[in-house]
């Protein structure tokens, strides 16, 4: 088990040895404090374009699955909030635990969500994804909590596609999905600047953390706890507790989008 992981012996606590920025300035995730955020009236609204037909697969890549999106054009951006520019998304993803009681990366007031979606996004000032990556301003993350109650509908078609990539590299066809349905009624957010949540742990991201969860039930959840971390034939380990724990905040600010 040499590559990283969330076990005890190459888990979030481990990755010092290989990645020694998980002790930097600007680590990801973090808990979040409303009363020590700091409004911010200069914020803009957030403004999320996507187009359904950008979306190109689901792949169960070991640590979570995701949904890649064709990020050649400036077909599905994210462009206001606290970015200047334009990002275009990557693919987004999602991390969740064994249990409703935590599953999230970040957390509120010290309250951890079952599950948590990253819609990832990257700087088009820059030529590629791979050289937005390990830039400061090369990223920006939009995370969506997710708390227990009436099944999602919307959510479900990506839930459905689950049952083939329920191992390691396993992927299938996916697409026209607007991830704009998978989001909340309100766009309020808080902002930081922060970290990748898991190796390379590049402190690169933009984090925009949408206030108003959206709602998964139990069922849905049950369906996230079927993948496996591990390949086919292998020796069988669910995917759950995919999450990394909240990182110090070492004198950052956290500002809010909203009063
Ligand atoms: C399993 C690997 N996850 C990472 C893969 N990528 C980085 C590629 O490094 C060269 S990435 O930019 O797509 C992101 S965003 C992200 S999080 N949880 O902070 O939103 C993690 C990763
Ligand atoms: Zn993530």
């Amino acid at each position: 088990s040499h590559g990283w992981g969330y076990g005890p012996t190459n888990g979030p606590d481990k990755w010092i040895e290989s990645y020694p920025v998980a002790d930097g300035p600007r680590q990801s995730p973090i808990n979040i404090v409303p009363k020590e955020t700091q409004y911010d009236s200069s914020l803009k609204a957030l403004k999320l374009r996507y187009n359904p037909s950008d979306a190109n697969g689901l792949l169960n890549n070991g640590h979570s699955f995701q949904v890649d999106f064709v990020d050649d054009t400036d077909s599905s951006t994210l462009t206001g909030g606290p970015i200047t520019g334009t990002y275009r998304l990557r693919q987004f993803h999602f991390h969740w635990g064994a249990s409703d009681d935590r599953g999230s990366e970040h957390t509120v007031n010290g309250i951890n969500f079952p599950c948590e979606l990253h819609l990832v996004h990257w700087n088009t000032k820059y030529p590629s994804f791979g050289e937005a990556v390990d830039k400061p301003d090369g990223l920006a993350v939009v995370g969506v909590f997710l708390k227990i109650g009436a099944a999602n509908p919307r959510l479900q078609k990506v839930l459905d596609a689950l049952d083939v990539v329920t191992t390691k590299g396993k992927q299938t066809s996916f697409s026209n999905f607007d991830p704009k349905t998978i989001l909340p009624g309100s766009l309020d957010y808080w902002t930081y600047e922060g970290s990748l949540t898991t190796p390379p742990l590049l402190e690169s991201v933009t984090w925009i953390v949408l206030k108003e969860p959206i709602s998964v039930s139990p069922a849905q959840m049950a369906l996230f706890r079927k993948l496996l971390f591990t390949k086919e034939g292998e020796a069988e380990c669910c995917m759950v507790n995919n999450y990394r724990p909240p990182q110090p905040i070492k004198g950052r600010q956290v500002r809010a989008s909203f009063k």
